[in-house]
């Protein structure tokens, strides 16, 4: 890489749990396939999220930020509205947090197991200020969108409704899941149990991620000045 315009592609991680995607996004940067770009924060809503002992292995900084803990909703909260209205301050304030001027701007926020649905009050200043996101979802476009959405296909599967399941990569929009895909992999049922079926799909999602990362990094590096 020369100038600017070749300098890596700036990727914000945000993360919820194991991290094993996360840790598949770390190492292809440092063994090749994400050469092009630079994790330079990982975000978190768990504070025992083991994406946090990866980031801090990678020397990479992260950001714990909670719904109920930073105080944004009560614990327990079942009124609608209050439950509503807290969700849109904490994202309100996740976005400010992204492109606080204190911390280097991301160009592109990977999903890599995040477990917060996002309302436009985070979606809409971070597509203003340029920055693309995009998800890591266990499942086929139209699919078991949302959570658990292994568990509800090994239902299907089992009952002999489907013979085969699938991982995306898609953008990140408004409507959960339904955003463009940007690589689809279908998987073949062979009959597993629910644990092993699990094992072999992160696998491939441990790939998938990276592909299409990588894919987008490209995008946006070649883009850059355009
Ligand atoms: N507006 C969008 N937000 C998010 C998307 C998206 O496509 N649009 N993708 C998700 C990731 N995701 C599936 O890929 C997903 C994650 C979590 C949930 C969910 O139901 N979350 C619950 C809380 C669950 C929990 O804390 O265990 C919630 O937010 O109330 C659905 C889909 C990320 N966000
Ligand atoms: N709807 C989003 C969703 O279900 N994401 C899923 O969370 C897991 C995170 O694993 P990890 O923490 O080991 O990377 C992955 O299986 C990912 O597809």
């Amino acid at each position: 890489m020369t100038g600017a315009e070749d300098s890596p592609c700036r990727i914000l991680v945000m993360a919820s749990g194991f991290g094993s995607n996360f840790q598949a996004l770390i190492d292809a940067i440092s063994t090749g396939p994400l050469r092009n770009s630079r994790i330079i924060s990982l975000i978190t809503n768990r504070r025992n999220a083991h994406a946090i002992v990866r980031a801090e292995k990678a020397g990479i900084p992260w950001d714990y930020f909670n719904l109920i803990s930073n105080g944004f909703l009560q614990k327990g909260e079942t009124n609608e509205q209050k439950v509503a209205e807290g969700r849109q301050k904490y994202d309100a304030a996740l976005a400010a947090r992204v492109l606080s001027t204190e911390r280097e701007r991301p160009e592109l926020i990977v999903l890599a197991g995040w477990m917060h649905v996002f309302s436009s009050a985070f979606l809409e200043p971070i597509e203003k200020a340029g920055i693309r996101i995009i998800n890591l979802h266990p499942a086929l476009p139209g699919e078991f969108d949302g959570a658990m959405a292994i568990e509800r296909a090994y239902e299907e599967l089992k009952a002999g409704r489907l013979t085969r399941t699938g991982i995306m990569a898609h953008y990140v929009i408004a409507e959960v899941d339904r955003g463009a895909p940007i690589i689809v992999k279908e998987i073949e049922w062979k009959g597993e149990e629910l644990e092993e079926l699990k094992e072999r799909i992160h696998l491939h999602e441990h790939e998938l991620i990276v592909e299409a990362t990588a894919k987008v990094a490209q995008e946006i590096v070649e883009g850059r000045g355009t």
